[in-house]
Parts: structure tokens; sequence; C-alpha cells
């Protein structure tokens, strides 16, 4: 089984606009909703592939109880944290040229109780999880340091645990040495404080993460490729994409693949692409299923192309 937890889900909800014209009415062409927050769109990832998850995260408000609705009508199991504050809804707006902007909310602020409350259902839903995926931005309340804890905690009850998240969080974790982290460009810069121009600044960047701690980096680079670093080695992943519709949760559903194909190695990875590729070309945050998948289109090697400039660099 593979347990979730977003300590931040949200209500996504996606508006299809003309263009964005700011200052002005924009009337949406189209609207849709979706359960949100990277651990829950992994667990809809790993669901839709036939596997079993649990997702646990904190629910609250109207939009809690819309989110959890959402969540049973695609049959995925939920371990519910009820919080006093109301659900965040995330809104992405997608112009018809593709560009999509997205404005995430805060969140609720937990107490003291319902901080508690979280981790101790983490603890009870870990039993029969081979993997534990961490994900997302943490609500006010929680401490930089909430996901070191929960790794440690995880570790001790000898679950393997998978990181994404970003900035102080990622980096107060990296300590008690996180199984996988999964950071895209910009968390990977952000990280060493450094640029990244071309796929070996990223392979130097995942070795840092793996100094600091990380006992393997998962890396999307976006429209470049996927790179896994782990004391085994380093390979480099990339697939053939007919057109973008959306990336909203693509890096989820990498995660996703990467764990479902047991969270290691280049096997592991060429899933992670595929998920990847798969997801980039559905709409909204859909997850794809086994059909989606063309594993044909995806090509890994261990012959990392370190002088390849990224399409998409990191200043
Ligand atoms: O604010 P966070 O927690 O960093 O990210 C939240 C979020 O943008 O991540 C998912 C896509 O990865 C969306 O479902 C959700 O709205």
């Amino acid at each position: 089984m593979i347990l979730t937890v977003t300590p931040n889900p949200s209500l996504d909800r996606t508006y299809e606009v003309p263009s964005l014209d700011r200052g002005e009415v924009i009337r949406a062409t189209g609207e849709r909703m979706d359960p949100g927050g990277k651990g829950v769109n992994v667990s809809r990832a790993v669901a839709a592939a036939g596997q079993r998850t649990v997702a646990v995260l904190p629910l609250g408000g109207a939009p809690g109880a819309l989110v959890a609705d959402l969540l049973d009508q695609q049959g995925i199991e939920v371990a519910p944290v009820p919080v006093a504050g109301a659900t965040r809804s995330n809104i992405a707006l997608a112009e018809s040229d593709g560009v999509l902007t997205k404005i995430n909310a805060p969140g609720p602020e937990l107490s003291g109780a319902e901080r508690e409350l979280l981790l101790e259902t983490v603890r009870r839903q870990s039993r029969d999880a081979s993997w534990i995926a961490c994900c997302g931005s943490l609500p006010r309340g929680l401490a930089p340091s909430w996901y070191a804890e929960l790794v440690a905690r995880a570790h001790a009850a000898g679950a393997r645990i998978a990181l994404d998240t970003s900035g102080p969080a990622l980096l107060a974790a990296l300590r008690e040495r996180p199984d996988v982290v999964k950071p895209n460009a910009e968390e990977l810069a952000g990280a060493v404080g450094r640029p990244l121009a071309t796929v070996g600044d990223a392979v130097k960047a995942a070795e840092e993460l793996r100094e600091m701690g990380a006992r393997a980096v998962l890396a999307s680079l976006g429209a470049d490729g996927q790179l896994l670093v782990s004391d085994a080695g380093a390979w480099f992943g990339s697939a053939r994409v007919a057109a973008v519709r959306s990336n909203v949760g693509a890096g989820d559903s990498s995660l996703a693949g990467f764990l479902i194909a047991g969270g290691n190695g280049p096997e592991a990875l060429a899933s992670a692409v595929a998920h990847g590729a798969a997801a980039v070309q559905l709409p909204g945050s859909v997850m794809p299923t086994p059909g989606d998948l063309d594993p044909a289109a995806v090509t890994v090697t261990a012959e990392v192309p370190a002088d390849r400039v990224l399409k998409e660099p990191v200043s």
C-alpha cells in the first residue's frame, strides 16, 4: 500500500479563459473542479494504476466536504483529519494559448491538537505502507521542521519515505535521510542556491542534495525530462509528447509512477517518465490510467547528456 500525506490539500478550480487581461472582467469558457494537493494527486494516480493507496489529509469547511466527496466519487480511500479551518481553494487560469497561471492559497492554520491528530493518523495508517509519500506545502501552524519529524517517525516505524516539498521544509527534512526527494528544476535550484542551465548542472545539484542527506533524488526537468541520482548511479529519462494540455499534477503523477514501479532504479525512472508524459497530455489534473501510458515513447539512459542546455533554464 502507498500512503500519501498532504498536510495542505486543496479544492482545485480550473477556469478556461481566452486570455488574461489584468483589470478586466474575464468570462470563463469552461471550468472544472478537482480534489487537489500533491499527495492527493499521487493517491489518485496510484489508484488509477489499480494499486492500493490511502490518503491522509486535514479537511475542513465546505471546500473540505467537497474534496471528500470528489475523492469518494473517484474511489480513493481517505483517512481524514477533521480541522476547524476551511480547506483552501487553489485557482488555475488556463489560457487558450496553453499558458497556465496558478494561484495557491495559504490554507487554514492548524491548531496544536490538529497537528497531533495529523501525526497520529499518519502513524496509525503507516502499518502496512510500503511507501509514505509526503507532499506539498505546509499549512500555517506546521513548522518547517514538520516533514523532518514525520520522516524520522516513519523511518523508526520501518517505512520508506518519498518527499516532495520545497524551500526550508525540504532542507530541514534532508537531515533525516528521506529515501527519495522529488524536486522540480526550480526547487532543485532553490535548494542549492544556484541557477541551472544544463542537465549537468541539475546532476550536480542533485548530488549536493544527496550529500545533504537525500538517499535518492528524482528531479523533474519539465520538457527536458527527468533525472534519477542515487547511490547506484545517475540516469536520464525523457519521452516524446504529442501536445501538452496541462502540467498541473504532472510531477505528482511522475512520483506515483516511480513508487508504483518499486521506487528505485532505471525501471522506476521509466515509469515516472511515462506517467509524467501521460499526465501532461490530459486536461486539468486528471491522472493517467494504464491505457494512457505509452512506454514505447520513453527513453532511459545511464549516459546522462550533461552538456545539454535546458529548454527551461532556472536563473
Ligand atoms: O501549494 P502546494 O502544496 O505546493 O501545491 C498545491 C498544488 O498546486 O499542487 C498540486 C499540483 O502539483 C495541485 O493539485 C495543488 O493545487
